[in-house]
């Protein structure tokens, strides 16, 4: 009896995915941009889990029919850059899905306005933030009063005082890696490596945990008794497979028995549930700290995001208690995060903090090796600014007096950040009210339940403003003469909205700083003493080295952010510069 089911539960979901594309199509009309078709939800679940398979398959199809799979997942803007823009002759479009309606934008004026009304009109939808809410809710998932109070919780830590330590852990880090390599000869780790540099560098710079880039190495790793992995597995373990880890988290919800699980979700499980333990186990032993040392972590050099969030949290929690007692009236709203809230926040730094910065550098090391002219440029500009003093012993640089100056390997991040940014695109959501958007000058009316992607990918590849090389990678295309006398160059500033890797208006990546000193004390360490070259394979051409070099930097794919497919395809030696 059951089977006669089967046809009436499969026709009635097409019906009523086909009504609900019938009510979007209906909506996308009235907006007014140009529209593109696409039957599937990208969000659809069982979509999620086929789709690698079916995508394939669904580009086979004739007649161009499963050519809506090419922008059937996130972040399919890249490689797309500009190109569906310009083919619809719109820097506004919409596609029209059963799911919800999204409308992407490249027009640089509009995307700041989006980024701007943050807070109120284009908010971050739950649907597609939720789901990042590993350990606890986080200043990266919650939106109005809770994402202020997250985001005054949280952002103190990331200081000017900070970014010393990042300059210095940073500079600490390269030495070692350099050695490493070196000794390698041909390097095929370089995007792990990176990873394993900027972990270091976060976890010293955050938490106030030190580690040896060769002592990680050489050294069996330690777990620490009743655990299967130390924390730093667990925690690479989730980031190295951000897509896994979110896809595991919906599998979770399905309530599938663990014995059932395939052997890379149960490893996921294994790292997620240490990696909570260990931030469980690190809160209380900073509490104990604090309480017996009365170290308030904003003063001394134990101040770090973990000794922080606890400190501001159990303040405001003991003035809302004694408020409470004394029984006023209206005691201070909620200005404290709760235990989940901090794990979660400290999560969300982990992995915003470590995973974008070291991709930006793994691909500008790879793109230096495969365009070593601009090793010379960069190199002219790091023996200047050291020339006197200190020199080449990067132990003593300074992070105050020479970061500024380091204008050209600012630029190298820039143009990397440009072409490979590690988010592609930026969704915000109407919610439950309309809005009002002004592209390129005209007013349109975006209607409540619309997914609202502000195109990064393609705002920084638009030839209208970059250029016909748009897709070329020209850090020079950052240095302009100074106005001033005392600087002969700076960095060229660009108009609003054009380039927004960290995005901006009140949402503003809070690691920005960060991740530039960081970048730019690797360079600058490695370009001072180091040259970088691609190793050939068989009978390869130097230039069909670089060839094969890039096509491997451009084989990239957004896997919560964006990653070289095969980064280990390229193998890199690094030697000592003659002095
Ligand atoms: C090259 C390096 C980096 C890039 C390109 C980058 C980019 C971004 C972008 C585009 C966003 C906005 C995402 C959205 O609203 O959907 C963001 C948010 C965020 N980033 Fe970064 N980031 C970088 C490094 C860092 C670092 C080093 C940290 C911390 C140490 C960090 C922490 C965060 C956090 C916590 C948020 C959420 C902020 C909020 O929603 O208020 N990021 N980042």
């Amino acid at each position: 009896m059951l089977y006669c089911y089967v046809p009436i539960v499969f026709f009635s979901l097409v019906a009523w995915q086909g009504l609900k594309f019938y009510k979007n199509y209906k909506a996308a009309q009235e907006i007014g941009f140009p529209m593109l078709a696409s039957p599937i939800d990208k969000l659809n679940r069982f979509w999620l889990l086929t789709k690698d398979f079916l995508t394939p398959l669904l580009r086979r199809l004739p007649f161009g029919l499963g050519e809506f799979s090419q922008r059937a997942y996130m972040g399919w803007n890249f490689p797309d850059f500009y190109k569906t823009h310009a083919r619809l002759k719109s820097d506004a479009f919409t596609i029209v899905t059963p799911g919800e309606l999204e409308v992407y934008i490249a027009d640089p004026e509009s995307a700041e306005d989006i980024l701007k009304r943050a807070q109120t009109d284009f908010v971050k939808s739950p649907a597609l933030y939720d789901i990042l809410n590993f350990l606890g809710q986080n200043v990266n998932t919650t939106n109005g009063m809770t994402w202020q109070r997250h985001r005054r919780i949280t952002t103190p830590p990331f200081n000017e005082r900070n970014s010393a330590v990042v300059w210095q852990e940073s500079l600490k880090q390269t030495r070692e890696v350099l050695e490493f390599w070196e000794e390698l000869g041909n390097v095929r780790t370089t995007t792990d490596d990176s990873m394993t540099l900027a972990l270091h560098v976060l976890t010293a710079a955050s938490l106030g945990v030190k580690y040896s880039f060769r002592e990680s190495l050489t050294s069996k790793p330690q777990t620490t008794s009743g655990y299967t992995l130390t924390y730093r597995d667990a925690l690479n373990t989730i980031i190295r497979n951000m897509g896994l880890a979110i896809l595991f988290r919906m599998v979770e919800k399905l309530q599938i028995p663990k014995a059932m699980l395939p052997a890379k979700m149960k490893k996921m499980k294994l790292a997620l549930d240490e990696f909570h333990r260990y931030l469980t186990q690190m809160v209380k032993d900073e509490r104990v700290a604090i309480a017996t040392t009365g170290n308030t972590g904003l003063t001394t050099d134990k101040a770090n995001l973990m000794s922080v969030l606890l400190r501001s949290s159990d303040q405001a929690k003991a003035k809302a208690n004694l408020e409470a007692t004394l029984g006023e009236e209206s005691p201070t709203n909620i200005a404290y995060l709760s235990d989940e809230e901090v794990y979660g926040n400290l999560f969300v730094y982990n992995v915003a903090g470590h995973d974008t910065t070291a991709n930006t550098i793994s691909y500008a090391v790879i793109l230096l090796a495969i365009y070593p002219e601009w090793q010379e440029w960069i190199s002219e500009e790091v023996d200047k600014v050291f020339s006197e003093g200190v020199g080449k012993d990067t132990g003593q640089w300074d992070y105050e007096k020479s970061f500024p100056k380091l204008r050209k390997c600012q630029a190298i991040m820039f143009e990397t950040l440009r072409l490979y940014s590690p988010v592609v695109s930026v969704p915000r959501y109407t919610a439950h009210s309309r809005q009002t958007l002004s592209v390129n000058g005209k007013s349109y009316d975006i209607p409540p339940h619309t997914n609202i992607f502000v195109n990064v990918a393609a705002l920084h590849t638009n030839p209208g403003y970059w250029g016909d090389d748009a897709l070329t990678w020209r850090p020079s295309r950052w240095i302009t003469k100074s106005t001033s006398l005392d600087e002969d160059t700076v960095i060229k500033a660009q108009p609003p909205g054009v380039f927004i890797p960290w995005i901006s208006g009140p949402r503003v990546c809070p690691g920005k700083k960060f991740a530039q000193v960081e970048f730019v004390a690797v360079i600058a360490a490695m370009m001072s003493s180091w040259r970088v070259g691609i190793v050939r394979e068989g009978a390869e051409t130097q230039e069909q080295s670089r060839i094969r070099a890039l096509q491997i930097v451009q084989n990239s794919k957004v896997e919560f952010t964006l990653k070289m497919k095969k980064p280990n395809g390229v193998g890199l030696k690094w030697i000592r510069k003659s002095r």
